[in-house]
């Protein structure tokens, strides 16, 4: 099997209310976040392509004008945008908009607010 990957990444604030009095990540801050989008197969297409990393583009778009240089708050629609949340919403989107139109499968989404943590969610569309 192979697996392919495509980053991006973009600008936001959030805060994440329910932590401890004083924890840093209750106050509003923001990130450079940073999405992976894995996709899997079993076959090449074209080239030798498991899909063109060019057919994600959609998606990109899709953060350049919801998520970028947005209150996460406001866009997910939840108490706490956590990077986990972040994740499980964007598979959500991949899964609607761009799960048929693919080569491969959709895999692993895997959202970092900095460069030393991740959080992914992995999709199974079986
Ligand atoms: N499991 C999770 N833990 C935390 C999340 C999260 O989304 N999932 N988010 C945060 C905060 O958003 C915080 O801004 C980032 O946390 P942290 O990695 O601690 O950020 P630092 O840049 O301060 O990391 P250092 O390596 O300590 O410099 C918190 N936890
Ligand atoms: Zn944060």
């Amino acid at each position: 099997m192979w697996r392919i990957g495509k980053r991006f990444s973009f600008d936001a604030s959030h805060r994440l209310p329910g932590l401890p009095e004083g924890h840093k990540c209750g106050r509003l801050h923001g990130h450079t976040y940073t999405v992976e989008v894995v996709v899997e197969g079993d076959s090449l297409t074209g080239p030798g392509f498991v899909t063109d990393f060019g057919d994600l583009a959609p998606f990109g778009q899709y953060i350049n004008d919801h998520l970028d240089h947005r209150h996460l708050n406001d866009v997910l629609g939840v108490i706490a945008p956590t990077s986990e949340r972040l994740a499980w919403h964007l598979a959500q989107w991949l899964k609607d908009h761009l799960a048929d139109s693919l080569g491969g499968r959709l895999a692993v989404v895997r959202v970092s607010e900095t460069p030393s943590s991740w959080a992914e969610y992995v999709l199974d569309l079986t």
